[in-house]
């Protein structure tokens, strides 16, 4: 473990003149560049907005087991719905937590000839009848880090010499975001478990928002890990695969991991993926120079697999290997695909 902490970026600044805005966008480069990983303050989200969520999904942790698994996900072919702890595996090992998936609600598309296997990832989600107001807290959320993801993937854009807009035909067609409510139970006995098991994340960005006080977090830098606890109303910003590739990997997507609290406690996140429509192809930027000569290229997954362009194949690669039964009992024709290739 280093003593190293990631840098906290202040959006506010992007309105507070020509000056400031450049100081922050050079500043949201540099620590992507370097760490892959930042928080983000002054993004003008109000508190109660925070607190709604948290208390929200508190609520339906907190309900009877009935309630929650009557939208288990391996009743959805999507991969929507709620995976009890045990459900979930990354890098072949169990993570010791619970959650709800909820992408974008839209009707399912029929698997057959000539459609790409990824459009099963699209389709309705499982909303619990116990907690009706999960989906309207759900949907202000989404709208929310929806306008937030924009203003960063332009100031992205601008940082690395690309016209702001560069992102944003990608985007404009139907993204495919995905929100996680997760529960971690405390767990260390006889060691802290695996919360989530280390990885990068297979989308664009992702914008991540942690109860009060729970630490965990741990974000790969230089081979040791920096420990990455919340900061009040801040969000922890990450960039995903498809912006590793968009950038030939000047920026990065880092590699991080939750590890479980102790046994009696606790901890609540929301992670929030932004990404494309999935057959949306995330654009190259050509980059300066000076910035090219310092890309590292584009690397492997934590599993050693490629990183694709096309966001649903990235996406599809990931849900597959992360929920097996899922996959067992709804797709064991990608199964055996996977199989018989492994880098597909
Ligand atoms: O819960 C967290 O703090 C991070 C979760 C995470 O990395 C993920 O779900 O991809
Ligand atoms: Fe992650």
């Amino acid at each position: 473990m280093t003593t190293a902490t990631l840098p906290v970026l202040d959006l506010s600044r992007l309105n507070q003149g020509d000056d400031e805005a450049a100081a922050f966008r050079r500043e949201l480069r540099d620590a992507t560049h370097e760490y892959g990983f930042f928080y983000l303050t002054g993004h003008g989200i109000p508190h109660e907005l925070f607190d709604g969520i948290i208390g929200t999904a508190r609520e339906f942790f907190d309900l009877p087991d009935a309630d929650k698994l009557e939208i288990e996900n391996i009743k959805s072919r999507h991969f929507r719905g709620y995976t009890r702890v045990g459900g979930e595996l990354t890098q072949g090992r169990v993570d010791w937590r619970e959650q709800i998936d909820i992408g974008p609600e839209r009707a399912a598309v029929e698997k057959g000839e000539g459609v790409a296997p990824f459009w099963t990832l699209e389709g309705p989600n499982q909303w619990p009848t116990a907690l009706p107001h999960l989906r309207d807290v759900v949907a202000e959320w989404q709208a929310q880090m929806d306008a937030l993801s924009i203003t960063l993937m332009r100031a992205w854009a601008e940082s690395l010499g690309a016209d702001p807009d560069v992102f944003d035909a990608a985007f404009a067609h139907e993204p495919s975001t995905l929100i996680k409510i997760v529960r971690y139970p405390g767990k260390d006995d006889p060691e802290p478990q695996q919360g989530v098991g280390a990885h990068k994340d297979f989308g664009v960005l992702t914008l991540l928002y942690v109860e009060e006080g729970k630490g965990g977090l741990q974000v790969e830098k230089d081979g040791d890990w920096i420990d990455a606890p919340p900061l009040p109303y801040a969000f922890v910003v990450n960039i995903g695969e498809l912006l590793e590739v968009a950038t030939e990997g000047y920026l990065r997507a880092t590699i991080h991991r939750v590890v479980s609290p102790g046994s009696g406690q606790d901890r609540i996140s929301v992670p929030y993926f932004y990404a494309p429509a999935l057959d949306a192809t995330i654009p190259s930027i050509p980059l300066p120079d000076e910035l090219r000569a310092q890309a590292g290229g584009v690397t492997a997954d934590a599993h050693g697999e490629p990183l694709f362009s096309t966001y649903g194949e990235n996406a599809l690669k990931s849900r597959l290997r992360a929920h097996p039964d899922v996959a067992a009992i709804h797709h064991p024709e990608l199964v055996s695909a996977r199989t018989a290739a492994p880098t597909h």
